[in-house]
């Protein structure tokens, strides 16, 4: 059966900050041409690979990868919060076909995601609940990060099961990405109270969210005016692994080490494992062409921003 997918990046600031015109614009033509793709291809059922960002996912447990039999949106900045629609058996049978690969996978029977899974489905679907989604959480911020040919291989097995669907179309997602390093507290450095959140930061006070989310806001001012003490973007490294991505050999990834990734493309382009998972689910239905690439590396929204549509080649 064939598959078609969208890996983009996503940004809280998009609602948060003021790029130029014409940035927005290009950004929301790109999210245009991904929002026809994906009602030509009127799927049935959407996997969504997605990171999160102490939100749902914490250091009391940190799993790299778990497959959401329900799943809630939190909320945050101004993200939907509520119910996904998760068709738990569906979610329950992709587990097992992938337990049954050899790969270990959590699974949740109440998955809290936040803007990383939630942003595409509102771009793209108008809401969160309007399509039966299956949310597989990857993580993509705290250490340690499995490498990325565990990741490509996790993508095979979940495309795997999804080829041989006779009864749905199934459209991907890889949220996150691609060069990028917000504010996001790491372990190593973070100070006691940094700890306590990333430890079991669940359910936030308002006033503690809003403190956070005003953190990342600042910052994203003060790196577009260029005086913020974060990673700068690395459009090289965007566009060369968007184009390993697009080739369909995805192998080169495996060479990709998490301290290397860190180094040359900020903490937070781990969350391009999601785009590996995806491209690397697509592939498991045949060869795949892309059908649509926009990249633009944006500071006033801390991404090297792309957005890419891809399906399998008719054959
Ligand atoms: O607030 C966070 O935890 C993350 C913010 C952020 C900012 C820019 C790009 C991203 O992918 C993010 O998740
Ligand atoms: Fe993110």
């Amino acid at each position: 059966m064939s598959l078609a997918l969208v890996t983009m990046s996503h940004s809280p600031l998009l609602e948060y900050a003021d790029p130029p015109a014409q940035v927005k614009d290009a950004v929301q033509g790109a999210f245009s041409a991904a929002r026809t793709f994906v009602r030509a291809y009127d799927p049935t059922l959407v996997v969504s690979f997605a990171p999160d960002h102490y939100n749902g996912f914490f250091y009391d447990l940190m799993p790299p990868f778990c497959i959401g039999y329900e799943a809630v949106g939190v909320g945050d900045y101004g993200t939907t919060a509520g119910p996904l629609n998760v068709p738990a058996e569906r979610a329950a049978e992709l587990a097992q076909w992938v337990a049954e690969r050899d790969l270990d996978v959590a699974v949740s029977r109440r998955m809290e995601v936040d803007h990383g899974a939630v942003q595409p489905l509102e771009i793209l679907f108008d809401g969160i609940d309007t399509v039966p989604v299956v949310p597989v959480f990857v993580n993509g911020v705290a250490k340690p990060f499995v490498t990325m040919r565990r990741v490509r291989k996790l993508g095979e097995a979940i495309g795997g099961y999804l080829a041989q669907l006779r009864d749905e179309r199934v459209l991907l997602i890889g949220s996150g990405g691609l060069s990028h390093d917000p504010p996001v507290p790491q372990w190593a450095t973070a100070d006691e109270s940094a700890r306590a959140m990333l430890l079991n930061g669940r359910h936030p006070t308002a006033a503690a969210r809003d403190a956070r989310q005003q953190r990342v806001i600042d910052t994203a001012k003060a790196f577009a005016a260029g005086t913020a003490p974060i990673q700068d973007l690395n459009p090289d490294w965007d566009r060369a692994l968007m184009a390993t991505l697009a080739s369909g050999d995805l192998t080169p990834a495996d060479a990709m080490t998490p301290d290397q990734m860190a180094e040359d493309a900020g903490n937070s382009a781990h969350e391009v494992r999601t785009w590996l998972a995806a491209f690397a689910a697509l592939g498991a239905a045949g060869p795949y062409e892309v059908t649509h690439s926009f990249y633009r590396p944006i500071k006033e929204y801390i991404a090297g921003f792309g957005v890419m549509t891809a399906r399998t080649v008719a054959g």
